[in-house]
């Protein structure tokens, strides 16, 4: 089912072209869909909600945007949305970005991780996995925290791998010299598998 990850990944990056370049942040996509337990063809998701960097109003990110859109359309308040998500038995919601989501910002406004995590409040099953195409950069944040902090919430995460170069060229689209630091990226620690 790697080709079914693969299309969702690819979704997200079309998802990220449309956000405004900006050298404060990266351009970042996201989806968050509803996956009936066993189905590794996705015949039964249901897209739930999209998402992208700066979609919203004001500094937001694009898991921000993702969840954001799904409470206005459910008429609740941001920090509402874990009320409204579905909760079906034998379905599980499941998220993709193309890039890890942020553990911390250098705003300082709400990491995406913890608006993840927060889904699973009072009880409810909330986001049980969460796929992305690439590891955070050290651009902002220097070694990115979001896997770690998954983990630690229970929530699974996994690296879809073969859309690095194509991610990076998009998030840091609005950055000065954005080639060098692609590569630079590439290069880093943390960008395959084994090392995330
Ligand atoms: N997963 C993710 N989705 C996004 O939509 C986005 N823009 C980032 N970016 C992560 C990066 O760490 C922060 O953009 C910087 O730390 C600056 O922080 P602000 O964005 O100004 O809060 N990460
Ligand atoms: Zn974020």
């Amino acid at each position: 089912n790697t080709s079914l990850h693969n299309a969702y990944i690819q979704k997200c990056i079309s998802l990220a072209e449309q956000s405004p370049p900006r050298p404060t942040n990266f351009r970042v996509g996201a989806l968050l869909l509803s996956r009936k337990d066993g189905d590794s063809t996705g015949t039964d998701d249901r897209i739930l909600s999209t998402g992208y960097t700066m979609e919203l109003a004001g500094n937001t990110h694009a898991e921000q945007c993702c969840f954001s859109n799904y409470a206005s359309v459910h008429r609740v308040r941001d920090d509402e949305v874990s009320t409204v998500l579905p909760v079906e038995a034998g379905r599980k919601l499941i998220m993709y970005v193309t890039m890890e989501p942020c553990g911390k910002r250098l705003s300082g406004n709400t990491p995406c991780v913890e608006r993840i995590t927060k889904t699973r409040e009072g009880g409810r099953a909330g986001i049980h996995k969460v796929y992305f195409g690439v590891k955070e950069p050290g651009t902002f944040v220097g070694e990115s925290e979001g896997c770690k902090m998954l983990t630690a919430a229970g929530i699974e995460w996994e690296h879809v791998p073969g859309f690095e170069r194509e991610i990076l060229s998009v998030a840091f689209a609005g950055h000065e010299n954005s080639e060098d630091e692609v590569k630079a990226a590439l290069g880093e620690k943390g960008t395959n598998v084994d090392d995330i």
